[in-house]
């Protein structure tokens, strides 16, 4: 069954591509017919033209046969002579049968008389046209052989200005019958008038130029203007645009020659004419905290600060620290401690002075211990608060980092009464949610003091999470501030900022509102400040993206600055060191610049020839981190690990174990 079906269907493709091919033969024969009619039409042109020859010689004979007609004109008006001459003496005899009626015959003679010279006066025009026309007709004839001869070379060569020939030819005819009409002088006009006329159509014809070649081509000119207006023939447009061009910049030319003589014209004003000022070169300016920041000690090792020489640390703290093996600050630290500190002596509640705290931003390479200095006034601050509520909010943009800074907070928090908890999506939502508040008979209490948390997982809570509040919140720390900035268009700022001015419900006293101008009816209100803190390795000088994070007075600290160079010996031993990033101490920077298809392998060779003990090595993306992770695994023989998102947390805290542990090299 399903064979005669193909069979079918084949036999029809078969009919179909017959009738398909007959259809384009007839095609092309219609095609090879219209070619040999164009042929044809195109030679039946040459003919004509060719023939236009004979065409001049009949129309010498017609010219000739006119002069012919002059001349019968001639004979009838000398027979109308030898009338008249034959008239008087009828008269004579008329005069001698009736003498009485003399006056009226003597009238009649006048009138006679009159007549006659009439007539007299009229063959003589008429021999002045003979002559006037046979002139006129020998220029004509001349005329019409030249333009015919350029016609006909013409017409060998294209077929379209045959065509401007014909048109030519007919004008021409038309004014030949026009003259031919005056000529005979059905108009009633004077002759020689009319003669005069034709030889006016013939200059106008020429355009005032004698040669009658020159006028033809003055035609042909014409008439391929026409052309080109019409779009007809654009090969030839290509000269006529460049003509027009040459034309044009004469005229700019022509221009400028004028604009300079109006210049040198002290009499002539030239509007619009300024002169050229060099631009006056817009320099950046910053706001003053970031223009002037304060300055931090850039080396860790020789700027250490005991940390019994920095003020105002509790001696809790300086136990836990000692404890922890921490016996001096880094330079940061020893800045920044104090200063976060200073903004808190009135404690957590008020400000100094009652006035609103600066917002502090810090700037300092990796490892310069930026995480103690905000993790220790932290806990010092709150660590004499009686009532459990959220007074410190920590965000990072990752998890893992936000589960390190939770670890140092429990460090140091530890014996304090003060509870750390974590919110970074690490724990179902639910656990999270009872890890944050607690329903007793009054209402929600919180129960931590301190959140460290990533943003996405933060808004869920402020969303979601009944009883959950920031409404006591004094510190907003922002570490990473950098890419924190980056992922400011998920709107977490503004929510949390929301979460924390919000007015309770029972219209508590201490209701905060959005920090405004001072004034005298404001300034009484005392209420608790909240105070953002800033971290970064490489905080943005770009004041567009410092203007989403809505800081209040802000205080910078950087170690990233210019140092000025003593002599040439230090210009050389920090060659490295670009104006805008520093490295911290012990750290080497290399650059290899390489082909990209070449990268894996220039890493796997210094793998395997510095023999580096554990080696983290950061990629674009999760999918090149992947790639990457399987090239080295089946070539390279060094014990590897993937550690990006595709893996689940259990994984990568497995993953990081054995890191630390040494099993993973890379
Ligand atoms: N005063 C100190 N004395 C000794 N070690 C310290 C001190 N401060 C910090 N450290 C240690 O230095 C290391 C780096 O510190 P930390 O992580 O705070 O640096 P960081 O500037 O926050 O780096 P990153 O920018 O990567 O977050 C940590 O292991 C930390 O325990």
């Amino acid at each position: 069954m399903s064979l005669f079906v193909i069979n079918r269907y084949l036999g029809d493709e078969v009919e179909s591509t017959e009738d398909r091919a007959k259809a384009l033969l007839e095609k092309l024969r219609q095609q090879a017919k219209e070619r040999q009619s164009q042929l044809k039409h195109n030679e039946r042109n040459v003919k004509e033209v060719s023939e236009s020859y004979v065409e001049e010689e009949v129309t010498e004979t017609i010219e000739t046969t006119d002069y012919n007609e002059g001349s019968e004109k001639r004979k009838k008006s000398k027979k109308r002579k030898k009338t008249l001459d034959e008239t008087p003496t009828d008269l004579e005899s008329h005069e001698l049968d009736a003498e009485p009626e003399e006056e009226n015959e003597l009238k009649a003679k006048k009138t006679h008389k009159k007549k006659i010279k009439k007539d007299k006066q009229e063959d003589e025009s008429i021999v002045l046209e003979d002559h006037d026309v046979k002139k006129g007709h020998k220029k004509k004839v001349k005329k019409q052989k030249t333009e015919v001869c350029a016609s006909f070379e013409s017409t060998q060569s294209e077929d379209a200005k045959a065509d401007r020939k014909k048109k030519h030819k007919k004008h021409k005819h038309r004014q030949r019958e026009e003259n031919s009409d005056k000529g005979s002088g059905d108009s009633g006009e004077d002759p020689v008038e009319a003669n005069n006329n034709d030889d006016n159509s013939d200059h106008e014809f020429v355009d005032s130029s004698e040669d009658p070649v020159e006028a033809q081509n003055n035609i042909e000119e014409n008439s391929d203007q026409e052309l080109v207006d019409a779009g007809e023939d654009p090969a030839e447009t290509h000269t006529d645009n460049d003509d027009k061009k040459e034309i044009e910049d004469a005229k700019m030319e022509q221009n400028g020659k004028g604009k300079k003589n109006a210049l040198s014209n002290p009499k002539s004003l030239l509007l619009g004419g300024f002169e050229a000022k060099p631009v006056q070169k817009v320099l950046p300016f910053l706001p003053l905290w970031l223009a002037k920041p304060s300055l931090v000690q850039k080396d860790i090792k020789q700027n250490l600060v005991s940390i019994h020489d920095v003020p105002c640390i509790d001696p809790n703290i300086k136990k836990r620290l000692e404890a922890n093996n921490v016996k001096s600050f880094f330079p940061v630290q020893a800045e920044v401690i104090p200063a976060i500190l200073d903004s808190c002596v009135h404690g957590f509640l008020v400000g100094r002075g009652g006035y609103l705290p600066n917002d502090i931003c810090v700037s300092a390479p990796t490892g310069s211990g930026k995480t103690l200095a905000f993790v220790l006034p932290i806990i010092q601050v709150l660590m004499t608060r009686v009532v459990c509520e959220v007074r410190a909010l920590v965000l990072l943009p990752t998890k893992e980092l936000a589960q390190q800074v939770c670890k140092v907070f429990n460090v140091y928090a530890d014996g304090t009464g003060l509870k750390v908890c974590l919110i970074a999506g690490h724990k179902p939502f639910a656990k999270e949610q009872e890890s944050l508040v607690q329903k007793k008979i009054f209402g929600f209490c919180s129960l931590a003091d301190i959140l460290v948390c990533t943003p996405g997982r933060l808004v869920d809570h402020i969303q979601k999470t009944e009883g959950f509040t920031l409404r006591h919140l004094r510190f907003l720390v922002i570490d990473e501030a950098d890419r924190m900035i980056d992922t400011m268009s998920q709107d977490w700022l503004p929510q949390v900022i929301n979460a924390a001015y919000k007015p309770s419900e029972n219209g508590l006293l201490f209701d905060r509102k959005l920090p405004t101008i001072r004034t005298a009816a404001n300034y009484g209100q005392l209420q608790m400040p909240l105070q953002k803190l800033l971290f970064s390795a490489t905080l943005t000088h770009n004041p567009e993206k410092l203007q989403k994070l809505d800081l209040y007075q802000p205080r910078l600290f950087t170690s990233i600055y210019k140092q000025p160079r003593s002599n040439a010996n230090d210009s050389q031993s920090e060659p490295a060191t670009s104006e805008n990033f520093s490295l911290p101490k012990g750290l080497t920077h290399y650059y290899i610049p390489c082909v990209l298809n070449s990268k894996p392998l220039i890493l796997l060779h210094f793998l395997l020839t510095l023999r580096f003990s554990r080696v983290l090595c950061f990629t674009n993306s999760r999918e090149s981190s992947h790639r990457l992770f399987l090239l080295i695994k089946l070539f390279g023989g060094i014990d590897v690990a993937e550690f990006s998102s595709r893996l689940s947390p259990g994984e990568r805290k497995k993953t990081l174990k054995e890191f630390e542990q040494g099993k993973i090299k890379l």
